[in-house]
């Protein structure tokens, strides 16, 4: 019997140890559960935050697709635009004739300032409208003065002429090549593009076209053209274009093609005009250097070349007178990846031997040779334009050199700018209305519509 109850109290004690287990084991439970419910909470939580990020990605997604829309909606306009640009420049030049003509005065400068009232560097003889930038009137120099105080007609003592485009003293490099910076653009649409420098010695041809390298404000329209065509092209990449550009460079000295971008010293070298084929109206030069070129300053490099190459020569009225016909070429050959079109563009820019009259040049024996040389084929550039003008059935391209070499970039097909010097100096008067009088006949002729090229 005791040894039962002994049984008994140890069964008791064990059921209360078992319960006060069970009792802990509940609270252990129920603490458990409740994290669990809080856990439960924070990963609802979570998941709603998800939720949200989730669509808050898909809104972001939704304004990335619609701004693509509109950059891709922006760039065809844009292209719209630069192409309705190209097509507003051809009309307007169609509608002012291919042949356009830009009159330049340099100012007085140095010695030339002596006895100038207020060293002003406008010459007295010659002069502008405030208010219209194609006029220019040249007075007789002994007139000039009385011709300041009283305006009205002088007689045969004074001189108008309009042109496209007068630029007086002041005018900067950077202002003249705004106005020939779309002709410039021209070529690289596959237009035949020609540039003339036309004047008398020492009336800032050179100067215009080439100025000076080292300083930039001072720049020539050819460098200028050159860093802008390289730009364009950059620019047109996006569209597809990509442009292969070669530069040739040479002179013509009494009738005879020099190269200016020869390494060769051999002067015997023979230089002659032919026919890229017999059914093409092109003109190809032999043994001419042609030069790939990737960047403006490789071209740089090849208009410092040429310029010690040039031939120089004296003459009485301007110490270092150049006395050749010098042509910059730039051949652009552009292919669209995206359009397949094709352009073939050449852009000439020529800086002209000076174009004063013989007895004005006081030349004698090779000088005299050279000065008759030059004559004749400025005069035959002149007889070349009129013909066309006229739609003549012959044009006399050969019977020079230059309208020969040219004649491709001459025709009804290209687009032509002839940019006239003027001396500001007194002494040159009777040179200076030589020169406006064959502007404007150069001025008064329409050669047609440019034509693009493809090939
Ligand atoms: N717009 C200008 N501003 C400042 N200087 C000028 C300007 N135009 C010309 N000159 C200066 O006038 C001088 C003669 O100019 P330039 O040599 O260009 O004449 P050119 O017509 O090319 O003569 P040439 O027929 O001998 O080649 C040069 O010293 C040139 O630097």
């Amino acid at each position: 019997m005791a040894q039962l109850r002994e049984t008994i109290n140890r069964l008791e004690k064990q059921v209360s140890h078992l319960r006060a287990d069970t009792k802990e084991l509940n609270a252990q439970m129920e603490d458990l559960s409740g994290k669990l419910h809080a856990k439960e909470a924070t990963i609802q939580d979570l998941r709603s935050t998800l939720q949200d990020r989730d669509s808050s990605i898909a809104d972001l997604e939704n304004t990335v697709a619609e701004n693509k829309a509109t950059i891709l909606d922006l760039e065809a306009k844009l292209r719209e635009g630069e192409r309705m640009r190209k097509v507003l420049h051809n009309t307007v030049l169609e509608l002012k004739g291919n042949i356009r003509v830009f009159c330049r005065v340099r100012p007085l400068l140095g010695e030339e300032l002596a006895g100038v009232p207020g060293d002003d560097p406008d010459p007295q003889h010659i002069v502008f409208a405030f208010n219209c930038i194609s006029f220019i009137e040249l007075f007789f120099p002994l007139q000039s003065i009385l011709s300041q105080t009283i305006r009205g007609p002088l007689g045969k003592g004074k001189y108008s002429f309009h042109f496209d485009q007068v630029f007086s003293p002041s005018s900067t490099q950077s202002v003249v090549f705004e106005e020939i910076s779309q002709l410039v653009q021209s070529a690289l649409d596959g237009y035949q593009v020609a540039i003339f420098a036309y004047g008398q010695t020492g009336s800032g041809k050179t100067f215009t076209m080439e100025g000076v390298q080292e300083d930039l404000e001072q720049r020539g329209m050819i460098p200028r053209s050159v860093e802008q065509v390289f730009a364009s092209a950059e620019h047109l990449r996006q569209d597809g274009w990509k442009y292969e550009l070669q530069v040739s460079f040479l002179e013509i000295y009494n009738e005879k093609i020099r190269d200016l971008l020869t390494n060769s010293k051999d002067q015997e070298v023979k230089h002659e005009l032919k026919m890229v084929s017999p059914n093409s109206p092109e003109v190809m030069v032999t043994n001419l250097t042609y030069v790939k070129v990737n960047s403006p300053q490789q071209v740089f490099g090849l208009l410092k070349k040429a310029s010690t190459n040039r031939a120089v020569a004296e003459t009485k009225m301007n110490e270092h007178s150049s006395r050749s016909h010098s042509v910059f070429r730039l051949h652009l050959k552009g292919f669209n990846s995206v359009t397949h079109e094709k352009s073939a563009g050449c852009l000439n820019m020529i800086d002209l031997a000076g174009s004063e009259r013989l007895k004005e040049s006081k030349s004698e024996g090779e000088r005299l040779k050279e000065t008759k040389n030059i004559n004749s084929s400025l005069a035959n550039l002149g007889n070349v334009i009129m013909a066309l003008a006229n739609k003549d059935q012959h044009v006399p391209y050969r019977n020079s050199k230059l309208t020969h070499l040219l004649s491709n970039s001459l025709g009804g097909s290209s687009k032509v700018l002839m940019l006239l010097n003027l001396n500001p100096r007194e002494e040159c008067f009777s040179e200076t209305l030589n020169s406006l009088r064959f502007a404007t006949k150069v001025n008064n002729c329409n050669i047609g519509t440019a034509q693009k090229k493809t090939k």
